[in-house]
């Protein structure tokens, strides 16, 4: 499906670890190309009327996984979509494959060092990292990085604030638009 797909035209997705910055410089990306903006967990949060930590409780962490496999599937089916997936989605085959085939996917990587000051930032909203001591979110941090080695590009966040992630990335892309699909006048 990606020799269909225009890259021009293609889903921009964003993975990595809890806390990196998907959802800030997402948006930020999104008001940039002038598209549209979708957060899968924002996206699960209005159709509950509930934050995450809260949807975990109620319903499981099963059936939100199943959540977001459902909004990514709608989502991907469209075009030209930023879509900011949840750090746990891209375990799942099936997200992988749909963003494999829609998608140029954006791995935003952040060094464990930097990763660890913003802990107390995130703690309260993220459920996955409820209960967990400092050494075992440290080998989730690790044995997730794994799985968000399957991207088009990676990103290393540390020491840049949003606004400069996101001013590199947009550039990134408009970079490739014209190398790789320049626009005849
Ligand atoms: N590059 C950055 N530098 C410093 N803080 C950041 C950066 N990107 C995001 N943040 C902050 O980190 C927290 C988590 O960001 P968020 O976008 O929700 O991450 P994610 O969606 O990957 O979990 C927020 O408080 C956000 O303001
Ligand atoms: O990594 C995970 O398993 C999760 C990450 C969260 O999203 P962010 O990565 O945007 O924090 C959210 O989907 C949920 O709390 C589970
Ligand atoms: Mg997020």
């Amino acid at each position: 499906m990606n020799s269909v797909i225009p890259l021009r035209e293609r889903n921009i997705a964003f993975i990595g670890f809890m806390g990196v910055g998907k959802t800030t410089i997402g948006e930020l990306v999104a008001n940039k190309l002038v598209r549209d903006f979708i957060d899968i967990d924002k996206e699960i949060e209005n159709e509950y009327q509930m934050p995450t930590s809260e949807i975990f409780k109620t319903i499981g962490e099963k059936a939100f996984r199943k959540k977001e496999r459902d909004y990514v599937e709608k989502f991907c089916q469209k075009r030209l979509q930023v879509i900011s997936l949840g750090g746990g989605a891209f375990l799942q085959e099936e997200i992988r494959n749909i963003c494999l085939s829609t998608c140029i996917i954006f791995f935003l990587d952040i060094s464990w060092e930097r990763w660890k000051e913003r802990l107390n930032l995130i703690i309260d909203s993220r459920p996955v990292l409820q209960g967990r001591n400092l050494e075992e979110i440290e080998e989730l941090f690790h044995k997730r990085r794994e799985i968000y080695s399957i991207h088009n590009s990676k990103f290393t966040t540390d020491n840049l604030d949003a606004e400069e992630i996101a001013d590199y990335i947009t550039d990134s892309l408009k970079l490739a638009w014209e190398l790789y699909e320049p626009q005849v006048d």
